[in-house]
C-alpha cells in the first residue's frame, strides 16, 4: 500500500495522512448540513407553483454517499489528497436560480446535473476537457475560483440576516440587534478565532460552538437525547433515480442553459481548484497536473453519482488545503476523509441544530478561502485586470456564477486585442466568446 501511494517518494507516512484526511473532513464536515437546507429551500415559505420541497434527509445521505464515492475514487484512481462533496456554488446555483427563479422542479434540475455529468465523462475521455483547461488563461481560472469565493460568501450574509434587500440601494446592512442575527455574528467571530489559532477543524467546530450558544439562549431547539445526535441513515427513496425518470424533461432552451452553466462552472471551479491544491501540496510538475485526465473522470463519476441518489454537483473542495497544509501528499488522505463521510451517516439527526446562523460563518470562511486565488491575478496590467475583476464583482452583483464567467470571456479577448496581444489569445477563447454572446441573448 505504501508503494501504491508513493509514502516514501513523497515524504509521508501512515499518521501524517490520517491526520490529513481527518482535517480535510473537519474543514468540509459542514456541508452534510448546509447542502440539504440549501437544497430544500429553507427558511423560503413559498415555492413556484409546481415546484415541491425535496427531502433533506435523503439530500443529507445522498451528500455524504457522494463525497464518500468521490473521494474514495480521487485517492485510489487519481491518487490526490483532493477531498469532493456537492459544492456550494453549484447548490445555490440549483437552488436559488434554478428551482425558485426559473420555477424548475428539483427533479428535472437532478437531471440536468446529471446530464452535465455524463457530458463531462466524455468530454475527459476524449481529452477535450485537459485541452480547454489549458487553454484558458491562469488569471481568469482564478477570478472564477474567487468569484465564486465572493458569491458563497454573500449567500451567507444574506441567509442570516446581516446583509438584507433596500428599496434605495439594493442590499444595506441587517438588524444589528436582532437575536438570530447576533447568533450568526458570534458564529463568525468564534469561526475566525478558531482559524486564526491555526485549528484545522475551525469552521466545524466553530460551527459546534454557534449551535450550542443557540441552544443555550433559545434561539435554536435542542436535541432530544442521544436519538436528536445519533440515528438510522435517512432513506433516499425520495430522491434516488429521479433524475432517470426526469431524463427527458430536459430538452428545453432553458434546460440547456442551465446544463451548460453547470457545465462551465464545474468545468472552471475543479481546474482551478486542483490546480491550487496541487500546488500547495508540491504535485505539480512542469506547470502541468500530472493525472489531469484521472483526477477529471473522479470528479465527474463523482457528479454523475450524486445526482442519481439526490444532490447538485458533487466537485473537488478547496477546503483540501487544510489537509494539505496538514502534510497530506497521497490518495491515503483522501481514503481516510471518505471513510469520515461513511461515519456521518449516523449523524443526521443534528441538521434540525443547523440552522441559517450556523450555516452563515461556515458560507463566509469558505468564500475569504476561495478569494485566495486573486493574489494570483497580474493586477497591474489593465487587460487582465478589467476581466478578472467584472468576473468577481458581477457574480454576487448579478447574483449569478454563470454571469459572472460571461463577463469576464466576453471582455478578455477585447481587451487583450485592444493592448496589441491578440498573438496571445488561444483560438478557444474566440469560441467562448460567442457561446457567453448567446448565452446572454438568450438570458434576456
Ligand atoms: N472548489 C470549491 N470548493 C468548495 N467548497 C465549498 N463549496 C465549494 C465549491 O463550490 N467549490
Amino acid at each position: 500500500m505504501k508503494n501504491y501511494f508513493r509514502f516514501e517518494e513523497l515524504g509521508t507516512n501512515y499518521r501524517q495522512e490520517f491526520m490529513a484526511g481527518m482535517t480535510t473532513f473537519l474543514a468540509m464536515a459542514y456541508i452534510l448540513f448546509v447542502n440539504p437546507s440549501t437544497l430544500a429551500l429553507v427558511g423560503i415559505e413559498e415555492l413556484p407553483e409546481g415546484v415541491t420541497r425535496i427531502d433533506q434527509g435523503a439530500v443529507f445521505t445522498a451528500t455524504a454517499i457522494a463525497a464518500a464515492i468521490g473521494t474514495l475514487i480521487m485517492g485510489l484512481f487519481a491518487k490526490y489528497p483532493i477531498a469532493l462533496a456537492p459544492g456550494m456554488g453549484l447548490n445555490a446555483f440549483f437552488s436559488y436560480t434554478v428551482v425558485l427563479g426559473f420555477g424548475i422542479p428539483w427533479e428535472t434540475a437532478l437531471a440536468g446535473v446529471l446530464a452535465s455529468g455524463l457530458i463531462f465523462i466524455v468530454l475527459t475521455l476524449t481529452g477535450l476537457r485537459e485541452k480547454v483547461i489549458n487553454a484558458i488563461p491562469g488569471n481568469l481560472k482564478m477570478a472564477v475560483g474567487a468569484g465564486i469565493g465572493v458569491y458563497i460568501a454573500f449567500i451567507g450574509f444574506q441567509n442570516s440576516g446581516i446583509i438584507v434587500g433596500d428599496d434605495a440601494t439594493l442590499v444595506t446592512l441587517g438588524n444589528l440587534t436582532s437575536p438570530t442575527v447576533l447568533l450568526a455574528v458570534f458564529g463568525i467571530v468564534i469561526s475566525v478565532v478558531l482559524l486564526s489559532l491555526n485549528i484545522k477543524g475551525g469552521i466545524f467546530y466553530g460551527m459546534i460552538i454557534t449551535a450550542v450558544a443557540g441552544m443555550l439562549t433559545g434561539l435554536i431547539e435542542p436535541p432530544s437525547g442521544i436519538g436528536g445526535i445519533v440515528g438510522e441513515v435517512p432513506s433516499v427513496a425520495p430522491t434516488f433515480g429521479q433524475a432517470f425518470i426526469h431524463f427527458g424533461d430536459i430538452f428545453t432552451i432553458e434546460m440547456l442553459v442551465v446544463i451548460l452553466t453547470f457545465l462551465f462552472v464545474d468545468f472552471f471551479d475543479t481546474a482551478g481548484t486542483l490546480v491550487a491544491v496541487a500546488n500547495q501540496a508540491g504535485l505539480m510538475k512542469d506547470n502541468k497536473l500530472p493525472r489531469a485526465g484521472r483526477a477529471l473522470i473522479s470528479d465527474s463519476a463523482a457528479t454523475v453519482a450524486g445526482a442519481v441518489i439526490g444532490t447538485s454537483t458533487t466537485t473537488s473542495y478547496i477546503e483540501s488545503t487544510a489537509g494539505v497544509g496538514a502534510g497530506g501528499r497521497t490518495g491515503f488522505a483522501s481514503v481516510v476523509t471518505a471513510g469520515f463521510f461513511i461515519l456521518a451517516l449516523f449523524f443526521s439527526p443534528l441538521l434540525s441544530v443547523v440552522t441559517a446562523e450556523v450555516t452563515a460563518p461556515a458560507l463566509i470562511i469558505v468564500g475569504v478561502m476561495m478569494a485566495a486565488s486573486l493574489k494570483n491575478i497580474d493586477w497591474d496590467q489593465f487587460e487582465i485586470a478589467v476581466p478578472a475583476f467584472l468576473t468577481v464583482v458581477t457574480m454576487p452583483l448579478a447574483y449569478s456564477i454563470a454571469t459572472g464567467i460571461a463577463m469576464g470571456f466576453i471582455f478578455y479577448p477585447i481587451t487583450m486585442i485592444l493592448k496589441g496581444r491578440i498573438k496571445e489569445i488561444n483560438p478557444v477563447m474566440y469560441v467562448l466568446f460567442v457561446i457567453f454572446i448567446l448565452y446572454f441573448i438568450f438570458l434576456s
